[in-house]
């Protein structure tokens, strides 16, 4: 049945198609994503990419389509949506303050009151449980992070980008969608992010990570899933695919490759 093996999955996604300004950017698009699982997005510039990103995180409305999550199918039509489904994204400016301190930061938004009545009234928050709820979230990345009253201007990217990873997992994020990552990284900062992936795909989170950074996709990534033009024109085991191959995807040739030939038989058939 349709239904069961989209269940199976911790993200499927189907049919998805959203035009801007009369123009198609997102075509038909169907996949799905196991738990744990780390997918790369690729395509050119203009290919959808930013767009799928925001059509699974709420920030844009999807014109058809649905996603099954947890038994549920539905469409996302508010960033509120997508995190009631578990999907977060760690998008390139981090959506941190410079302003705030790192566990202002991590709870922003989301803060959390005295139990107490009166001081809940007066508005308190729980300051010390907050800076004990940030601080072993990052614990739990593998980073230990002495400097939570910091302000994040005077962090560096790496850091900045931890404790938007950090902060999605705790308030239960179960799909990851993470923009360019790797972008603003310097080497060893990027060998600890790999790591941080790879923890939190070891705790069964799957990871969407739209990126250009090739060698990095190759170290992280179990499957990449090509865009051109707006369409999915391969998905494919990183493992079962060289460079110039997804190079040749993303120039709109070659075949498409489909691992779950049973999901989209059964979608063409349905
Ligand atoms: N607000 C908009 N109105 C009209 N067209 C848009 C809008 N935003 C994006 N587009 C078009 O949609 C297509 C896909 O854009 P999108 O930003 O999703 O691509 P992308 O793969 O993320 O590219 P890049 O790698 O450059 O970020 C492009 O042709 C773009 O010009």
């Amino acid at each position: 049945m349709l239904s069961d093996i989209l269940a199976q999955h911790a993200i499927s996604v189907t049919g998805l198609s959203k035009s801007l300004h009369d123009c198609k950017v997102l075509d038909d698009i169907s996949f799905s994503a196991n738990e744990g699982e780390v997918i790369a997005v690729l395509g050119h510039n203009g290919a959808g990419k930013s767009t799928l990103v925001k059509c699974l995180t709420g920030m844009l409305t999807m014109d058809s389509g649905y996603i099954v999550r947890q038994n549920q199918s539905m469409q996302i039509l508010s960033p509120l949506d997508a995190r009631k489904l578990g999907i977060e994204a760690v998008h390139q400016n981090f959506g941190l303050i410079d302003e705030l301190d790192v566990v202002s930061n991590f709870f922003l938004g989301r803060e959390l009151h005295h139990d107490n009545l009166i001081l809940k009234m007066l508005g308190w928050l729980d300051k010390r449980l907050m800076r004990f709820l940030a601080g072993r979230a990052l614990e739990r990345l593998g980073c230990e992070f002495r400097e939570l009253d910091r302000l994040v201007k005077h962090l560096s990217a790496g850091e900045r980008q931890l404790i938007a990873v950090a902060r999605a997992i705790h308030f239960g994020a179960q799909v990851v969608v993470m923009d360019e990552p790797s972008s603003a990284l310097g080497m060893s900062q990027m060998a600890q992010l790999q790591e941080v992936i790879r923890t939190i795909s070891a705790q069964g989170v799957t990871v969407l990570l739209v990126s250009h950074d090739m060698p990095f996709i190759r170290e992280v990534c179990d499957r990449a899933m090509v865009l051109s033009k707006g369409r999915l024109v391969a998905n494919i085991k990183i493992a079962c695919t060289s460079e110039e191959e997804l190079y040749s995807y993303m120039m709109g040739c070659g075949h498409i490759k489909e691992p779950d030939n049973s999901l989209n038989a059964l979608l063409r058939a349905s």
